[in-house]
């Protein structure tokens, strides 16, 4: 029998409803148009990980990358959907071994001085969660910190310093070692490099792989950066306004992309290295995700938009094996 996905997405859904403030309230009673629609940020995603698999997730700002990262990690509780941790619903599990499923998925954030607690030293930083959940005792809490940093590459003389006096580089570092600190077998990982300098984003990729080898990690890899994802993922999912509308292998879906929003970001991309291929602008603006366009949400910018585009959302459908895409020209052209 083979092992079910180390995690798995059945419809994953997250609404942000608007909470009104005591202004817009009066003036809702006053007769105003007060727009309190919810913001639909993830639409019924559907994924699954293998164990060791590293996924890259894509896509522009505000589609809604950050928030399916934070609903995998347990940050943020689902508006609908399943989340399944090796096979089980997590919302079957006791709460003991939910809490357990939970340390075992971990987030590297993207801004290591804003997600760092600057009032704590290093040893606490990274050595609180382990203590707290029971996985090392308190009087080995410095000997196991330092084992720690060293895994990341830093020097455990460092021990008793603020986050304040390390480079952004070191600090990133810190961060991943307060996510392995729990001993995680999945790090999801938003923009974990976006901040840093080309040479330290490099640094920082090269860890993350090591330790991919070293612990048998397996990674939610969000970015902005398509050259980053293309270069560390197997597979990688490009999202656009909350839904996934294609995931292949990186090295089939970069070479050749099938859904015209894959297609549009991939050729704007400069080609030139891979440091630089990032997003380029395409034509017309990105929908608000409080009113996303009937039938496929990309239709309004899609140079092949059909009659049946802005009226039937296309389903995400394997196309050819482990390339799935979300557009009905699969249907009257095929892939
Ligand atoms: N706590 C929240 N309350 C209300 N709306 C939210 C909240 N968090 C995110 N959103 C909205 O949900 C949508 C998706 O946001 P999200 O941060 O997940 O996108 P993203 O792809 O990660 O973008 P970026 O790359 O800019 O971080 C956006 O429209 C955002 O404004």
């Amino acid at each position: 029998m083979t092992a079910p996905p180390i995690v798995e997405l059945n419809g994953l859904t997250k609404r942000f409803s608007r909470k009104l403030d005591v202004v817009e309230r009066f003036a809702r009673r006053l007769g105003a148009a007060i727009d309190d629609r919810a913001v639909q940020a993830v639409s019924g995603v559907d994924l699954s990980i293998a164990e060791g698999e590293v996924v890259g997730l894509v896509g522009e700002s505000g589609c809604g990358k950050s928030t399916l990262g934070r609903m995998v990690a347990g940050i943020l509780p689902p508006s609908a959907g399943v989340l399944r941790w090796r096979g089980t619903d997590m919302r079957k599990l006791s709460p003991a071994d939910r809490h357990r499923a939970n340390l075992k998925i971990q987030m590297v954030f993207q801004d290591p001085m804003a997600s760092l607690n600057p009032r704590l030293r290093v040893a606490d930083i990274v050595g609180e969660a382990p203590v707290v959940h029971g996985l090392v005792p308190r009087r080995q809490a410095e000997e196991y910190v330092a084992a720690t940093l060293r895994q990341v590459g830093l020097d455990p003389a460092y021990l008793r310093r603020y986050p304040h006096q390390f480079s952004g580089g070191q600090r990133q570092r810190i961060g991943i070692a307060r996510a392995l600190a729990v001993k995680p077998d999945v790090l999801v990982c938003d923009e974990s490099v976006a901040a840093l300098d080309v040479s330290i984003q490099a640094q920082i990729i090269n860890l993350f792989m090591r330790l991919r080898e070293e612990l048998s990690l397996t990674y939610l890899f969000i970015s902005h950066d398509l050259g980053v994802v293309e270069h560390i993922s197997d597979r990688t999912a490009i999202m656009y306004l909350g839904r996934i509308v294609e995931l292949a292998p990186t090295p089939e879906l970069f070479d050749k992309p099938n859904h015209p929003y894959a297609k549009a970001l991939l050729d704007e991309a400069p080609r030139v290295s891979v440091e630089k291929r990032r997003f380029a602008p395409i034509r017309g603006e990105i929908p608000s995700p409080l009113d996303p366009p009937a039938g496929c949400a990309f239709h309004p910018r899609c140079p092949h938009a059909m009659p049946r585009c802005s009226a039937e959302r296309p389903a995400l459908r394997e196309i050819a094996p482990r390339r799935w895409s979300a557009c009905h020209l699969n249907e009257t052209t095929g892939p």
